[in-house]
């Protein structure tokens, strides 16, 4: 049988634990027909799982229409994220990190997501450069196609947040209304806003892909922060600055988010 890596945080079900939830399981389903035969006591999960006469679904279809789908309907599912949030010992979340090109967003992502993984918390990194090798390979750099972006990957990231896991996408978001709109995706407190408030000249300087100079010699248009704009978050959770001009290490970032974490209870469910 195939054995899931546990990390040393989370606990490990026993056999009797697991028996037990087996045997919950079989409750509910010995109810749910019940409920399918018109026998059970109404109310509760059983409503929920079953799909015979006394189904909501069946009885009172709510269809909606929703963007270019219609006729559309709801389903929900009797484990929820709370569920996962227990099981996982954390709160699915989601961290943003936002700034320039070069200002360090890969470098935190990677940094935040080792330091809460070998403290047990299961964590999934959307950066902005991999999606765009494949989710949103068809989409360009005009600022339609940047807010195209920032909407799929704010969808994605509510879903793992929904799933119980604390995600972190970093994408420069350049625009400050792409980001509200993601933010708005979430109840509030789920959306972590971190800019990393570096200057120009310092993401100019490091360059690592060579972008600026190439978008310096015009050879690329519409560049963040040479010819496009950045909008700064106005009223976000976390800002990383330089201090006495100095860059804080990858291991200082990612300690500045991993205290807010902690001390907003995102750390346990
Ligand atoms: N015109 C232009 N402007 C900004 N960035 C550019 C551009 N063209 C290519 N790149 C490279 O694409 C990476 C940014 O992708 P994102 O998806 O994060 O951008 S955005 O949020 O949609 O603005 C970005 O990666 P990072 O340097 O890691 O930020 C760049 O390497
Ligand atoms: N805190 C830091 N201190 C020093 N150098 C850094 C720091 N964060 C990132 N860097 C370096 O800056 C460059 C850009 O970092 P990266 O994480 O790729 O930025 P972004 O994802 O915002 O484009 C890389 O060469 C990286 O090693």
């Amino acid at each position: 049988m195939a054995s899931l890596s546990v990390p040393p945080t989370l606990p490990r079900a026993s056999p009797a634990v697991v028996g037990a939830a087996r045997g919950r399981r079989a409750a509910v389903r010995v109810r749910t027909a019940a409920a399918a035969l018109g026998g059970g006591g109404g109310g509760g999960m059983e409503q929920h799982l079953g799909d015979g006469p006394r189904s909501p679904v069946k009885e009172n279809p709510v269809m909606s229409n929703v963007g270019k789908s219609t006729n559309i309907l709801w389903h929900n599912c009797p484990i929820g994220q709370s569920d996962r949030q227990k099981l996982l010992g954390q709160k699915g979340c989601v961290v943003w990190i936002t700034g320039l090109s070069g200002s360090g967003k890969s470098t935190l992502a990677c940094a935040l997501s080792r330091e809460l993984h070998y403290r047990g918390h299961l964590t999934y990194v959307l950066d902005g450069d991999n999606l765009r090798h494949g989710l949103n390979r068809d989409l360009s750099f005009k600022s339609e196609d940047r807010a195209e972006n920032i909407r799929r990957v704010g969808e994605v990231a509510k879903l793992f947040a929904d799933a119980g896991i604390i995600c972190i996408a970093s994408l420069i978001s350049p625009y400050r209304r792409d980001r509200d709109a993601c933010r708005a995706l979430l109840p509030d407190s789920k959306f972590i806003e971190v800019f990393l408030d570096l200057p120009l000249q310092i993401c100019e300087a490091r360059d690592p892909k060579g972008l600026y100079k190439l978008a310096r010699a015009g050879k690329i248009k519409g560049f963040t922060g040479i010819d496009d704009p950045y909008e700064p978050p106005v009223n976000g959770e976390i800002v990383i600055k330089m201090k006495d001009g100095e860059c804080p290490s990858p291991k200082a970032m990612a300690k500045q988010v991993l205290c807010y974490l902690e001390e907003n209870g995102y750390l346990q469910a």
